[in-house]
């Protein structure tokens, strides 16, 4: 009998620490059963639009995503196929040309902030994490990050996040915790919370 996959959907504020716990839980595994998929790359294609119409688009809102195929590749991973998944690139806020192969895994890890937001989109994932990291500490994190590895500058990004980023968590990404199993405070550090995930995710998995 063909073996389950299991998906697992962390989600949370931008800088909260969900890439980061990802990427913890990932080196628990043998790195040949897990993988990860970041739900930014499937921002919707731009390039119909300028440089000066793309900084203007809403990234907070889940209309800024393919959601649908997102799921789609999900569905693919689930029944075993290989999925090309596209790279995104924050400086052109585009995808580029290239595209990541994700090889069907026994365990396939996504973050992003409105995974938890499409009913449809949500009961795909057999365990939904939820980071609680103070919004002071997102946004402190979020300007060191975007400023050195996103191409930003610290005005912008403070006028992005009073004009979408937090309004947007508000409206969309904080009410959807309700949906989570597991809320993790203190970040993708939380030694506990780590265990207690490996702990269920090595149940699902044997
Ligand atoms: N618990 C933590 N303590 C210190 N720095 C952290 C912690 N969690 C995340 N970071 C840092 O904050 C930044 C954003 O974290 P990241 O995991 O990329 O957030 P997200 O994926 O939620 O946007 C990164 O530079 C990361 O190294
Ligand atoms: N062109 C873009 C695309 C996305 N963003 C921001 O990224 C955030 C989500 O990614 P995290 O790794 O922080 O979870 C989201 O809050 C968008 O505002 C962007 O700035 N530019």
């Amino acid at each position: 009998m063909p073996q389950k996959t299991i998906i697992v959907g962390i989600a949370g504020a931008s800088a909260s620490g969900k890439s980061l716990l990802a990427e913890t839980l990932i080196k628990e595994f043998p790195s040949e059963h897990v993988c990860m998929i970041s739900e930014d790359s499937y921002y919707k294609d731009q390039s119909h639009l300028s440089m000066e119409e793309r900084v203007k688009t809403n990234y907070d809102h889940p209309e800024s995503m393919d959601h649908a195929l997102l799921l789609k590749h999900l569905n693919m991973l689930k029944e075993g196929q290989t999925i090309e998944v596209p790279e995104y690139d924050y400086s052109i806020h585009n995808r580029t040309n290239n595209t990541r192969r994700v090889e069907p895994a026994r365990v396939v890890i996504y973050e992003g902030i409105l995974l938890f937001v499409d009913p449809a989109l949500r009961e795909a994932f057999d365990l939904r994490f939820y980071m609680d990291t103070p919004l002071d500490i997102c946004l402190t994190r979020r300007l060191q990050r975007d400023i050195i590895s996103r191409g930003r500058d610290m005005e912008s990004v403070i006028n992005q996040y009073m004009e979408t980023v937090r309004p947007m968590f508000l409206q969309f990404i904080e009410p959807a915790r309700q949906h989570a199993d597991l809320i993790i405070p203190r970040g993708g550090k939380n030694q506990i919370a780590i265990d207690l995930i490996k702990t269920k995710i090595h149940s699902l998995v044997n």
